[in-house]
């Protein structure tokens, strides 16, 4: 069945990808026109969603239409076939940085009004909210998700094994996270029997109620929990560990998604700074005060409007804070030449990648001395903390992992509309007094209760019954595709699990299981079983839920492949359609820095390279053009080769980079089109094109390579300029005159 208007998205982001994007994307542009393929963009960047939201300030020349929201509409449609590549997920901070940058560059934007003073601030706080944190993912995400690495993938980092950090059996690095009072002790779970609109409420002492939230439509078979965060418990266990960390002699670490979970992470973070800095904070409680300042966007932000105070006081109170370094543990650097701690910026150590990151590394972060130190890893909420426990717990046992030998570890992700704890912004509330906090249907029944203290941290989760049945199917399909163990990593002490192995179990009846091996456990005991079997050489499909998705998704590839970069990540959408999304990984905000600095750019595409292949597959089928096939089967060859010869970027100036990598790519793929037989005429096409790019590729890559080594004007960070960055992303006038020629 052919499918109308059917065509390939492809998204315009930030940061590396974006960067990236300018040099592939013609070669991309070329190959699927003569093909017939439609290839078009669609600007989902942070800067693109800021001009979107405000029409009305700017001119017509400068207006961009809400792409975000016509893809999101797409995605719940058969015709969707979207390349979607890794965005900012942006912070306060980073939010206020591309906002003054678009208002230099002429865009009439309001200022973020962080304490909006009236209506009229609130509003804009409001429209600024809808591009706050992960504002991309969960309205594309129409869908579960199947990330794994493919055999072409393994069979390269087995033959190219990355480094890894050697760990010691002495090694005093651990996990800390609370035992009680957090959201996974106070968690209640509820399957809905019926469909009702709800509503939360605050109850407060004197039995006065505040609504908090006036509807929230629930689905029959929807599971809805209900739970908080102890902001006393928290604070209290901040103080234990900071004292734990200096005893032990260790950094102090904190891992956080303030991204995604942009409405709770922000404030844990927040807790987290004012207990490390108290006394500072206590001693200058008045000016800071009058700062304004709001530590959930960091210690970075005190410093930041500490420019705002005359040069005595400023200095005062930064030698207080470099007084108070000297009787508190070692904190976590992410840049200790500028000096910028784990504590500075929300975003800046996202526990998704931080964690792997610290364990690929021999369990160690980088200390102010600019060494690399044990560290505590300090992860508030319990629910998920097993995960990182039972796997520093492994390597200290045996040791690092071995890339050449170590199995697979893919997984299967409960992520569909909005599911758990990335879909609970809206329905998240720091409690306003002491009282309750509860939920209630359309007849008035209390479905949960929470009694809570000023500031507590409480929220509604919800996963609809749809996407869980769903999941289960791909479960089962994966386990069949591959006949490895399908672990489902859910702990029956969970009051939101123990909800879903109630399902789990009807929807598996639903299949033809025999002879496959599905089990269910616990987070510790399925990341213990995955890392023995990884360790043995052996293949453990993980399927879980949407935080255990974006973890495993980063942990198990970085130990296995470097780089979660090279993903496969395919979204079947629940309505047809596909979402192809790049590698596992972010925007890399460190590449871009590089590429400024010195014109390399080490970007690794290999993401891009395959998700272009199963979306140029599914093309093929919606309009019945064979073509599209062919180049996703030379996609495929040239992808292998790419590996086999080791023409992924390196890391270092002066060595062959992202552009350079396409390059290669794009040679690969001419020549097994040119090879290919099934199609006449793009064998004729492609065949001079090969020959031209493999006659000049001397010349090419000396072109690439030689521009490396000088600082590198992209014209902006948020918004590059167009023709400057298409100048630096495209250095090789002989590799445009061949691109641009076969385009033309
Ligand atoms: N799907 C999405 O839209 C996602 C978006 N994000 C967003 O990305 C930003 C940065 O997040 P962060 O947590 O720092 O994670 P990143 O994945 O961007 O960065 C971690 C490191 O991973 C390596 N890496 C990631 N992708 C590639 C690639 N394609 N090629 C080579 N190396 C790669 C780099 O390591 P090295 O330094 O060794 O080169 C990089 O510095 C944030 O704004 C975050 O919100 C994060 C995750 C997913
Ligand atoms: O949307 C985001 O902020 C990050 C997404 C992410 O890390 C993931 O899906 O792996
Ligand atoms: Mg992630």
């Amino acid at each position: 069945m052919t499918v109308k208007n059917a065509k390939i998205i492809w998204t315009e982001v930030d940061e590396a990808p974006a960067l990236a994007t300018y040099s592939l994307l013609p070669i991309v542009n070329a190959f699927t026109g003569v093909a017939g393929v439609p290839v078009e963009t669609r600007d989902i960047s942070l800067s693109g969603r800021i001009i979107a939201n405000f029409p009305e300030n700017l001119t017509d020349e400068q207006k961009i239409p809400d792409e975000l929201t016509a893809l999101g509409e797409l995605a719940k449609t058969p015709e969707a076939n979207i390349i979607k590549l890794p965005n900012i997920s942006a912070s306060v901070p980073q939010l206020k940085a591309a906002i003054k940058e678009l208002q230099e560059k002429g865009y009439n934007l309001p200022d973020y009004p962080e304490d909006p003073k009236n209506e009229a601030e609130k509003e804009i706080k409001a429209r600024y909210a809808k591009v706050l944190g992960s504002a991309v993912n969960p309205v594309l995400r129409e869908g579960n998700s199947d990330r794994r690495a493919p055999l072409s993938v393994k069979n390269y980092a087995k033959k190219f094994p990355h480094s890894m950090g050697a760990w010691s059996q002495d090694s005093k690095s651990h996990v800390s996270t609370m035992n009680s009072d957090d959201f996974r002790s106070n968690e209640k779970s509820v399957t809905m029997s019926q469909a009702t609109d709800a509503k939360i409420e605050f109850v407060a002492e004197d039995g006065t109620v505040t609504v908090l939230k006036n509807k929230v439509a629930l689905q029959a078979g929807e599971v809805v929990d209900a739970t908080f965060m102890s902001v006393k418990a928290l604070q209290t266990f901040f103080g234990e560990q900071i004292a734990d960390a200096k005893e032990k002699g260790v950094l102090f670490s904190l891992h956080m998604k303030a991204t995604m979970m942009k409405v709770s992470d922000p404030k844990i973070f927040g807790h987290c700074v004012k207990v490390f800095y108290k006394e500072v904070i206590e001693k200058h409680a008045d000016t800071i005060k009058e700062l304004g300042v709001d530590f959930n966007n960091g210690l970075g932000d005190l410093y930041a409007k500490l420019q705002n105070l005359p040069e005595a006081k400023r200095i005062e109170i930064e030698n207080d804070i470099q007084a108070l370094y000297k009787s508190m543990p070692s904190l976590a650097m992410v840049d200790s030449s500028k000096g910028i701690t784990n504590l500075h910026v929300p975003s800046d150590v996202i526990i998704d990648a931080s964690m792997p990151a610290a364990i690929r590394a021999g369990g160690k972060m980088w200390g102010a001395d600019d060494a690399e130190h044990d560290a505590k890893f300090v992860i508030p909420d319990h629910s998920y903390a097993p995960l990182y426990h039972a796997t520093v717990e492994h390597c200290i046992a045996n040791g690092a992992f071995d890339p050449t030998t170590m199995g697979t570890v893919p997984n299967v992700g409960l992520m569909a509309q909005k599911a758990e704890e990335y879909g609970s912004h809206n329905t998240t509330f720091e409690a306003p007094g002491n009282g309750s906090i509860r939920v209630v249907d359309a007849a008035g029944n209390v479905i949960h209760e929470h009694k809570v203290e000023n500031g507590d941290i409480w929220r509604m989760v919800m996963v609809k019954d749809a996407p869980i049945r769903d999941w289960v199917k791909l479960a089962v399909n994966r386990a069949k595709a591959t006949g490895w163990p399908a672990v489902f990593w859910l702990d029956e002490t969970r009051a939101h699990d123990a909800q879903l192995i109630t399902k789990v179990k009807e929807y598996l009846k639903e299949h033809d299981t025999a002879g496959l091996d599905i089990r269910i456990m616990n987070v510790y005991d399925a990341a213990k079983f995955s890392l023995e079997r990884m360790r043995n050489g052996e293949n453990t499909i993980s399927v879980t839920g949407n935080v255990l998705r974006d973890y495993n998704t980063d942990l198990f590839p970085i130990l296995e492949l470097g780089t979660s970069a090279k993903m496969q990540s395919i979204v079947p959408l629940m309505n047809g359609g596909g979402l192809f999304e790049t590698g596992a990984g972010g925007s890399a905000p460190k590449h871009v820095q590089q590429l400024v600095k010195e014109n390399h750019l080490r970007w690794d595409s290999l993401g891009e390279f395959l998700a272009l292949v199963p979306s140029l597959e599914q093309l093929c089928t919606a309009t019945n053009n064979p073509k599209a096939k062919v180049l996703a089967d030379t996609l495929d060859q040239a992808i292998g080769k790419l590996l086999d010869n080791d023409k992924s970027p390196k890391r270092k100036c002066g060595q062959l980079d992202n552009r350079g990598s396409h390059f290669y790519l794009a040679m690969y793929w001419a020549e097994a089109l040119a090879a290919q037989t099934e199609d006449a005429d793009l064998q004729a096409k492609f065949t001079q094109l090969a020959k031209d790019l493999a006659d000049n590729e001397v010349k090419i890559v000396e072109e690439l390579n030689s521009v490396q080594g000088n600082p590198a004007d992209i014209g902006g960070y948020y918004r590059p300029d167009f023709e400057k960055t298409s100048k630096v992303m495209r250095p090789s006038a002989t590799l445009n005159a061949i691109i641009d020629g076969f385009a033309a």
